[in-house]
Formats: structure tokens, C-alpha cells, sequence
């Protein structure tokens, strides 16, 4: 049973049902990426003032992503589970309980899934899903489904209209609705801005510094080697501008502080695994060990391979100027 609230989370992560903290407000949902759309189905569950009762906002969702359970392949996320959590608490949810997806689960019909799963072990007191939410057994139950058979328990269930965007995106002319795969689309080709408008918040990555070749203090630019979660969903490789935060410790000099990022194979220096380092702009100190946020701004270009390390020297000296005038106009 995973509990990150160690972790400096305050919100309560369990996959076991005997241990939710009940009553709950309860969010039904994948969730991945915490878009502007989830946010809008979380906003219901959150506290509202007239409560007497000690109500937990809870978000639930499956583990593994039922996707996962049928197909067998695992996939890469937006926001890997201590990244959702996080961004959770943000939010002012207070419990995310992930339900098991398993073949019992799965058969369960619409009927039991409300009795077994909503009433028993959640005690909603109130539910919020989006327009396209499915449950039970084939995704056979409807949202209206879940609004008759939740009344008979008197729960109210609020079925939120899918948010859209106003973005022209050519692949999608018609079909305006904010989602994680219109996000991951976005997201790999590069176009970082309009990923972090359907968002509502920059596309981050969370990682731990970890030691590499000691290669780049020798050209003068240090830089800092991510380790991700392995189910972390990649942009566009290539040059980022960046912000950059320590996680968990208020060391100021370590707060929002701009960079340049580069995800790639490193041609110039014959690298032959992908790697994700940052340079932080204007900071010296040691990083390793230390757990960064790293906030995705503006792609600024596609990684190259050149002749020689003065000529990548340059290139970076460049790549530092862009992304300080980018701050400089935005900030
Ligand atoms: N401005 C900075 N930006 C990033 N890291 C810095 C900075 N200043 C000092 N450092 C420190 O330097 C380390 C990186 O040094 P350097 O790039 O030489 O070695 P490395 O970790 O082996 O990585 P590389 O893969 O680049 O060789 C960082 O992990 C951090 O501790
Ligand atoms: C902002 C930035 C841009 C980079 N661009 C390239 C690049 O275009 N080609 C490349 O081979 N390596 C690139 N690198 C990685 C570089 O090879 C690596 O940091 C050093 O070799 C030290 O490991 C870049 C690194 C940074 C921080």
C-alpha cells in the first residue's frame, strides 16, 4: 500500500479498501495529466463551506490503467503516480485511492460496482465523473446510469460537460475536447506552449540528479542528469528553456530559477542512451541527490550533432541567451 504522505504529500494514497478514510466527496477517473479538464471534474468534491461533517475530497481511480490490464502493454504517463499526487494536493484533494483492476473488478456489473465500490467501501456522500465517464462491467454503465442507481442511495452525482479549447490545431479541426492523448500529441511535436494551455499549468518533469561523465563542467556548462520514473511520458526531444525548483526543501536559491534542458542521445559526445540534463542559468552548487521540478517553458530547437565541443559550447552559450530573453519578456 503505497503512502506518499512522507513523502512531504499530505494527501492519503491507499490501494487497500479497508484503509479509505471515510465518508468521501468521490472524483471517478484515468486523470492523467490533472488537465484542465480533471480539474474541473475534481472541483466539486472539494470542501464547501456548509459541510458539517468531515467529508475526505477523494479522487479514485484504477491500477493498473484498465487499458493496461486488457492489452497487457504498460504505458508511459503525463503525471506518474507521485506526480499526480501532487499535483492533487494542489488541487485541495485530500485521498486518492487506487482500486485494484483486476478480473473481479472488471466483471463486476453497474449495479455492484455503486453498491460494492461507491456505497460499501467509499460511502460517497457525493460523486462528480466527466460527460464520457464508463463503469462496470464492458464500460456498459453511463453517467446516467450512475445518476439513477447513486439515487437510490441518495448521492448526488454531478456529470461535468468535457472542457474544450480554443487552440487551432489542424489535426483537429473538429473536435475541440481537452484530453491526455491530444496533450501527449502536442507534447511530441515539440509544441510546449500549447501542451501547457490545455494543461492549465506547465508540463513538468520530477527526477533525482544523478551523477554522468563529468563532461560538462569542462565545456563550462554543468549540468544536472535527471533520473525519471520509467513510466514518465517524454516531449519532443531536443532544447527546452526551463524552470527550475528543489522539491520539498525551501532553499530559495533553488526556487523557479531558469534553465535550459536537453533531452537526446548527445550525437556530439557519441552518447548512446537518451539522458535529460539541465543547466541552471547564473547558480553554481552541488544538485546531486537533490529532487528537481522541472517546468517546461518554450521548445527553442532540435538537438544536433557537431563537429567538435567548442562549436556545442557556443550553441549552449546561445541556447542560455534565447531562453534569458524568453524569461525576460514573459516574466
Ligand atoms: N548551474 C548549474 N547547473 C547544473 N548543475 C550544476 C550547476 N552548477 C553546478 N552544478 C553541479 O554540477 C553537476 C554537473 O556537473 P557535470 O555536468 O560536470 O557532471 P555530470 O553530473 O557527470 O554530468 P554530465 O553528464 O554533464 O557529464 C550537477 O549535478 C550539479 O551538482
Ligand atoms: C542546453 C543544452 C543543449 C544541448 N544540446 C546538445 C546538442 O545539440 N547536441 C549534443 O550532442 N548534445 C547537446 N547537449 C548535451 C551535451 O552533449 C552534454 O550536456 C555534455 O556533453 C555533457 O554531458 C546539450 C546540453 C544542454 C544543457
Amino acid at each position: 500500500m503505497p503512502n506518499l504522505s512522507q513523502n512531504g504529500c499530505s494527501v492519503w494514497v491507499t490501494s487497500s479498501t479497508e484503509l479509505i478514510q471515510t465518508p468521501t466527496a468521490v472524483a471517478l477517473g484515468k486523470f492523467d495529466g490533472v488537465h484542465r479538464g480533471h480539474q474541473r471534474v475534481i472541483q466539486p468534491i472539494l470542501h464547501k463551506s456548509a459541510d458539517t461533517e468531515r467529508i475526505y475530497p477523494t479522487v479514485i481511480t484504477f491500477l493498473p490503467h484498465p487499458q493496461e490490464f486488457f492489452t497487457g502493454k504498460t504505458r508511459t504517463l503525463l503525471t506518474p503516480l507521485d506526480e499526480k499526487v501532487r499535483q492533487l494536493e494542489l488541487l485541495g484533494v485530500e485521498q486518492l485511492v487506487l482500486i485494484p483492476f483486476n478480473k473481479e473488478l472488471s466483471a463486476l456489473t453497474p449495479e455492484q460496482f455503486v453498491e460494492q465500490i461507491i456505497v460499501e467501501k467509499l460511502q460517497a456522500s457525493r460523486i462528480s465523473v466527466g460527460q464520457d465517464f464508463c463503469f462496470g462491467s464492458n464500460r456498459s454503465g453511463t453517467t446516467r446510469d450512475l445518476q439513477v442507481l447513486a439515487a437510490k442511495y441518495d448521492i448526488p452525482v454531478t456529470i461535468v460537460p468535457l472542457e474544450t479549447h480554443e487552440d487551432d490545431l489542424p489535426l483537429q479541426k473538429d473536435d475541440t475536447r481537452i484530453s491526455t492523448s491530444l496533450i501527449r500529441q502536442t507534447l511530441e511535436t515539440g509544441n510546449i506552449e500549447q501542451a501547457n494551455r490545455l494543461l492549465g499549468r506547465p508540463y513538468t518533469l520530477i527526477g533525482t540528479v544523478v551523477k554522468g561523465q563529468q563532461l560538462g563542467r569542462t565545456i563550462g556548462f554543468p549540468t544536472a542528469n535527471l533520473q525519471l520514473p520509467e513510466d514518465k511520458f517524454l516531449p519532443q526531444k531536443g532544447v527546452y528553456a526551463v524552470r527550475v525548483s528543489e522539491i520539498n526543501q525551501p532553499d530559495t536559491t533553488l526556487t523557479n530559477r531558469w534553465g535550459v534542458m536537453n533531452i537526446g542521445n548527445r550525437p556530439t559526445v557519441n552518447g548512446t542512451y537518451p539522458t535529460v540534463e539541465v543547466h541552471l542559468l547564473d547558480w553554481s552548487g552541488d544538485l546531486y541527490n537533490k529532487k528537481l521540478q522541472i517546468q517546461l517553458e518554450k521548445f527553442l530547437r532540435s538537438e544536433q550533432k557537431f563537429d567538435n565541443l567548442e562549436a556545442l559550447k557556443s550553441q549552449i552559450q546561445l541556447d542560455c541567451n534565447t531562453a534569458r530573453k524568453f524569461f525576460n519578456r514573459v516574466c
